[in-house]
């Protein structure tokens, strides 16, 4: 069998934040349409691999390649041309702008041409949308910001979402919606990186786990095998 095509490939990565080494070490993939949930309690570092992936944090270690071109010293803007979208904790909207300017803006084809997110089934993935198209982004409750955010991260036509605490601090049935459309952007081939607390629902929406654990890995594998595991539940502290 062919092996798919590795996305992302980090090797022994370190980050650290002053003299705080906080990423130990961590190996890393991710490929074409692979789901991949990141794990583990509070502080333990997932944030800081994925802004670490991103080029976010300057302090680092390591080999990081995307889509096989070595992008360890990147800046985020070239990490983000390579077709890597990320859906930030804080979201990362326009304040001043309409639904409709937010999107059209972060409009642009993928590397190799892909136009199948256009403005029209962004809309029809998320009808809360399309109901507020002519708001500004500060007129938006929570959940419709974040719907917004990864309606922005589509339109980019990414091989790859990074969606981190999506769901955090929304009303349950807006999680639920938010929960509806990882399902439809997986189905649609789009790779994903999930951080979320709900590490039930993580794992039933990932093809493959990874559990940090004080910037380390200290558990891998299918999901359906990390969540049988006896140690799962020590490691995420419930
Ligand atoms: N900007 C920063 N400056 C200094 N230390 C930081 C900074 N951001 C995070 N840290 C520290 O780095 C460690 C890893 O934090 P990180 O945010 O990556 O964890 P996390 O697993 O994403 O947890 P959380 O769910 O709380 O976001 C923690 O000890 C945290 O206190």
């Amino acid at each position: 069998m062919l092996q798919a095509e590795l996305l992302i490939e980090a090797n022994d990565i370190h980050a650290w934040y002053g003299s705080s080494h906080v990423l130990q070490g961590i190996d890393f993939t991710i490929s074409r349409g692979e789901t991949v949930g990141l794990l583990g309690r509070n502080g333990m570092g997932k944030s800081t691999l994925i802004r670490t992936l991103l080029g976010h944090i300057k302090q680092r270690d390591g080999h990081i390649s995307v889509r096989g071109k070595d992008m360890s010293k990147a800046k985020p803007h070239e990490v983000a041309r390579m077709g890597i979208a990320y859906v930030p904790e804080g979201r990362g909207i326009f304040p001043n702008l309409s639904v409709r300017e937010n999107l059209i803006m972060a409009a642009r084809p993928s590397l190799d041409g892909r136009n199948d997110w256009p403005y029209e089934r962004i809309l029809e993935t998320f009808p809360r949308l399309q109901e507020r198209i002519g708001n500004m982004g500060n007129q938006l409750s929570g959940g419709e910001q974040q719907m917004l955010s990864i309606g922005r991260a589509l339109m980019t036509h990414p091989d790859l979402i990074i969606l981190d605490e999506a769901t955090e601090g929304l009303a349950p049935l807006i999680v639920e919606e938010i929960w509806r459309v990882i399902d439809t952007i997986r189905a649609s081939g789009i790779a994903t990186l999930i951080v979320d607390r709900n590490y039930h629902k993580v794992l039933a929406n990932s093809d493959r786990a990874i559990v940090l654990q004080k910037g380390q890995v200290v558990l891998t594998g299918k999901a359906e095998t990390v969540v049988q595991s006896e140690e799962l539940a020590g490691y995420l502290g419930v």
